[in-house]
């Protein structure tokens, strides 16, 4: 039964709930079709678990932005925080709301600023690691490859930069086997038995496949731990070097006051930093270069813009993003179309609370359907296409809709978001500027249908590497 004045939904089932209303390995379609049933606001139950469904920016909007507060939980008792908070630490990701969760924010937003800063800004580090990748694409120059490990390394090595001061190649075993383990931790974090661990308790501790995530997990935790461990030796206090230190210093600093910093934390936090940077922004980056093989013009056009705003110059900069409305709407479009994070994290209520005239009591599980937001009709010219004219008005300006939201929204959104931009555009200019990507004549036609997880992976595919005969640089 549910609770009075709760939003509407499917009949639940006794011990399943509504676990059979799903396809366990993909429910964004579910999702949507529910919606049509019982409006944007419903409710399902994941086993025993009451869990409202977002849809659509109003609701989004009324619940994250406008009662932000209410709903900036996070669950505590799920797969995830199992698999990721098994060394004492909780990290900042699945923190639930409250003063220890708000401290490590505000230190990642402050010492991601502060790495900015320094010495070498973000844009120096972020261009470095494009050195490497145009070097690989170099060395693939009229043959095809595959952009995967190329990508994801890449955008782990931006993040590892701040972290931990270095960077791997994209050969190295050990950067391999946590990429892997973060891919791989993704794709079962929200696959059928992880929701079979949260709906069925007793089964928890059986040795069925979700067991490999906590296998995975450890190999991260030993990983990190090696680190934290060379860096406590090598470390200057007063000093910092990355973020680990910087971490270091301010445990220091608060030892002994009651405070939320701690090594567990360092651990966890260090990790899902980590996570967060790479497996998101590279699937972000695999889907935007399958887009532009799939939209030759659309890469044209951009390459167009490109030569002329940076003509004389030898790199773009983050700053000559507002000269260049195209390649904005381009990477917005890819950003809206990617839908990288679809249902974003799961929030729960701090309070007892209300919706859009439901009343939601506190602790209620809250998952975002940001893919109905990203294609909400109404909201976009072209809901369901890859058309860059979504973010161009008609005298050809960069336009941002309201409903653009693939970092979320309100107190717990996308701490990265940032980073993630700057990524994004200086990786995606930089590589158009000096090649050209084009879809093999031999592969098929491009499959656009993504692999589901935490986050959404375009299927494995190659491109083909041209160097522009026409190059300004
Ligand atoms: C295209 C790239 C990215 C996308 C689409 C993305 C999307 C998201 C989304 C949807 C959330 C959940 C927000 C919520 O719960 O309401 C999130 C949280 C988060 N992201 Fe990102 N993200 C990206 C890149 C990054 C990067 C590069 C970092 C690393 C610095 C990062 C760090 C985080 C962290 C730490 C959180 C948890 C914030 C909190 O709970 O307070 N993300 N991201």
């Amino acid at each position: 039964q549910r609770p009075k004045n709760f939003p509407p939904g499917p009949p639940i089932l006794p011990v399943l709930g509504n676990l059979l209303n799903l396809s366990l390995e993909n429910p964004l379609k579910d999702f949507d079709r529910l919606s049509k049933s019982y409006g944007n606001i419903y409710s399902i139950y994941i086993g025993p678990r009451p869990s409202v469904i977002l849809n659509g920016l109003k609701a989004m909007k009324e619940a994250m932005v406008i009662k932000g507060v209410d709903f900036s939980g996070r669950p505590q008792d799920l797969f995830v925080n199992d698999v990721s908070c098994r060394n004492g630490g909780v990290g900042v990701i699945l923190a639930d709301y409250g003063p220890s969760w708000r401290e490590h924010r505000r230190f990642a937003l402050m010492t991601l600023r502060n790495f900015g800063l320094g010495k070498k800004s973000m844009e120096d580090r972020i261009h470095d690691e494009i050195q490497h990748t145009i070097k690989t694409l170099e060395g693939s120059i009229g043959k095809t490859l595959s952009p995967r490990v190329m990508f994801h390394n890449a955008a782990s090595n931006i993040i590892c930069q701040v972290l931990f001061g270095k960077r791997y190649e994209y050969d190295d075993d050990m950067i391999k086997t946590i990429v892997k383990c973060f891919t791989e931790n993704a794709k079962i974090a929200n696959g059928p038995w992880a929701m079979i661990y949260d709906s069925i308790p007793f089964c928890r501790n059986f040795p069925l496949p979700f067991r490999k995530a906590f296998k995975n997990s450890e190999i991260c935790q030993n990983y990190i731990n090696c680190l934290v461990t060379e860096y406590k030796k090598t470390r200057v206090p007063g000093d910092p070097r990355h973020f680990v230190d910087c971490y270091l210093d301010e445990l220091e600093k608060r030892n002994d006051d009651g405070s939320s910093f701690s090594e567990a934390q360092l651990m966890t936090y260090s990790l899902d930093l980590h996570f967060a940077g790479t497996d998101t922004t590279s699937n972000t980056l695999l889907t935007g270069f399958l887009y532009l093989m799939a939209y030759p013009h659309v890469q044209e056009r951009c390459q167009q813009e490109i030569d002329q705003v940076l003509e004389g110059k030898d790199r773009v900069c983050f700053e000559d993003r507002n000269s260049m409305p195209y390649v904005q709407a381009v990477l917005h479009e890819i950003q809206r179309i990617a839908n990288t994070v679809p249902l974003s994290v799961f929030h729960c209520t701090t309070k007892d609370t209300e919706l859009m005239g439901y009343s939601i009591p506190k602790g209620t599980m809250i998952i975002q359907n940001l893919n109905s937001v990203l294609r909400e009709e109404g909201q976009w010219k072209f809901p369901h296409e890859f058309n860059p004219e979504n973010f161009l008005n008609e005298k050809g300006e960069f336009v941002k809709p309201e409903a653009f939201m693939p970092f979320s929204a309100g107190p717990r959104m996308c701490l990265g978001e940032g980073l993630a931009r700057m990524e994004l555009f200086l990786i995606t200019v930089t590589l158009l500027r000096k090649f050209k990507f084009i879809w093999p004549e031999d592969a098929g036609e491009p499959d656009f249908t993504p692999v589901y997880g935490v986050t959404l992976t375009p299927k494995p595919y190659h491109m083909k590497v041209q160097l522009r005969s026409k190059q300004n640089n």
